[in-house]
């Protein structure tokens, strides 16, 4: 075969690692590519029926600056921030009700995600989702929220890509640059739970399942 593509599909590389395999991104820390990409529809579908109760908002932080991300919350707990800090809430302070129950194909994805990942038995009870418009971005951060670090986080990638900060357990750590694309989960936990972490400014775009935006959903044992 002098065809080079021919050739490729003939004799694969039997010790490439498939495009899907988990990833090791650091000690507790695991990129699972594309592990949502069978289960878009639904997961959007499921999103929406949270979004249609629990509409985006952008919270305020501490400081009284309103952040890029717009967010809402589906299970027991939700993630909020105002005048008065961040903390996990069981009612959406825009409704004065209930966050919306965790959809089962929310809830399902993070477990078995997490066990992919080494964390089995991972039951979370809180689902934080941020709408990334191009130019929104999160500073550099730990997720320190939650009652239990033993419990791993799970965070879900969909639309349009970004560029991941993960850096190490102090904030001058030089932080590496991880991409996530639709359909990618990240999971970190264990020795990487409390490493500082964060997302570039999206760039412009059209993605056919969001549209111009990035949704990324961070599953948590928050109570
Ligand atoms: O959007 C992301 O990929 C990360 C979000 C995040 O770190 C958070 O919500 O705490
Ligand atoms: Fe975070």
């Amino acid at each position: 075969m002098s065809d080079p593509h021919t050739a490729d599909l003939f004799t694969p590389d039997l010790f490439a690692p498939a495009p899907d395999a988990p990833r090791p991104i650091a000690p507790g820390a695991v990129l699972l590519p594309g592990a949502a990409l069978g289960d878009v529809p639904a997961l959007l579908t499921a999103i929406r029926s949270v979004l249609a109760r629990a509409p985006w908002r952008q919270m305020l932080t501490r400081g009284g600056f309103r952040m890029s991300v717009a967010m809402s919350n589906c299970g027991a707990l939700g993630w909020v921030s105002d005048r008065r800090g961040y903390r996990y809430s069981p009612i959406d302070p825009d409704s004065g009700q209930p966050w919306p129950a965790m959809p089962a194909v929310l809830q399902d994805l993070a477990t078995d995600s997490a066990a992919r990942a080494g964390f089995a038995g991972f039951v979370p009870d809180a689902c934080l989702i941020n709408r990334y418009a191009p130019g929104a971005r999160m500073a550099l951060h730990q997720d320190r929220d939650e009652a239990d670090f033993s419990q791993p986080i799970v965070s879900l990638s969909l639309g349009l890509p970004a560029v991941f900060l993960f850096g190490g357990l102090e904030r001058s750590d030089k932080p590496g640059r991880i991409p996530l694309t639709h359909g990618d989960v990240l999971v970190w936990g264990g020795p990487a739970r409390l490493r500082f972490h964060g997302v570039l400014p999206v760039g412009d775009g059209h993605h056919p399942a969001t549209g111009a935006c990035r949704l990324n959903l961070t599953f948590r044992k928050a109570g």
